[in-house]
């Protein structure tokens, strides 16, 4: 485990708390209606719904790149990390240097984003490939990149949009692995959206299911399984059945 790795988070402390948050755009569409949503410090919460019901609207108002038209929408920390679906790599810029780039950007000492590099890109098992280029990377590594970008900024609260969607299942599920093992030693709150159910139940310790659009939340599942999980939870009649009623409510949401 890295050295800097920040101490164990004191679980408990809300960090994100939306109140009858609602978005209507300039252009009239309403996509967030009367979202009630929070994440406190220990917590994964995965976000399921239709395509287009807003779930990357909503992290973007928790990520301030959109203000909220109605409701409020706290974050309680400034350190986040946000990675997206695209790795978002600068093409020129070997991996070292992309992992750098945020610290870089936050003004960090020379010497210190380097050692952060170092660290979080081991921390994501790329040892070996600082000097590779993006295009020379597997899409999963490409993502991995990204993943050890934001780690340099010691996120309290990590903010994920579909990261793993683009990839085939196995990298996929291996990066699940990878997360489940980051967020059990680094010990951010966790936001993430998907549209894998069992990847949802899989990662998170709550499981909150949107409506189609305008979004609002329908269900939330407490997931009871410890951390850290077993890969082979995922093979468990448990893991299947609580797959089976968030995909109901999923259903029952789009209606
Ligand atoms: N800047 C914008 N101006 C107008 N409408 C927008 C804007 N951004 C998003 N929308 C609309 O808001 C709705 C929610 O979009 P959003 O991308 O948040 O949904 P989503 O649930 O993340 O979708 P998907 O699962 O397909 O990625 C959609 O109808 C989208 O077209």
């Amino acid at each position: 485990m890295s050295t800097t790795a920040p101490a164990p988070a004191q679980t408990g402390t809300t960090l994100l708390d939306f109140s009858d948050v609602a978005m209507t755009f300039p252009d009239g569409t309403v996509a967030l209606h009367e979202v009630d949503l929070t994440v406190d410090r220990g917590e994964f919460v995965s976000v399921v719904g239709p395509s287009g019901c807003g779930k990357s609207t909503l992290l973007r108002i928790a990520s301030g790149l959109e203000t909220a038209s109605a409701g409020t929408a706290s974050v309680r920390t400034r350190r986040i990390g946000y990675v997206f679906q695209d790795a978002t790599l600068l093409p020129w810029r070997s991996v070292a240097d992309n992992v750098e780039l945020l610290a870089e950007l936050n003004k960090q000492p020379k010497q210190l984003r380097k050692e952060k590099a170092k660290q979080a890109i081991e921390l994501v098992g790329l040892t070996g490939f600082e000097r590779h280029l993006p295009k020379q990377l597997s899409g999963g590594m490409r993502m991995r990149t990204s993943l050890a970008r934001s780690l340099t900024l010691d996120p309290e609260l990590f903010l994920f949009d579909e990261p793993f969607g683009a990839l085939d299942e196995i990298t996929r599920e291996r990066l699940n692995d990878e997360l489940l093992r980051l967020f059990v030693e680094q010990r951010f709150a966790g936001l993430f959206i998907t549209h894998s159910v069992s990847e949802a139940v899989y990662l998170s310790t709550k499981v909150v299911v949107m409506s189609g659009r305008p979004g609002t939340v329908v269900r939330r599942f407490d997931v009871p399984f410890p951390m850290p999980r077993d890969p082979d939870i995922r093979f468990t009649p448990e893991f299947a059945e609580l797959v089976g009623e968030v995909s109901h409510a999923l259903r029952e949401g789009h209606k």
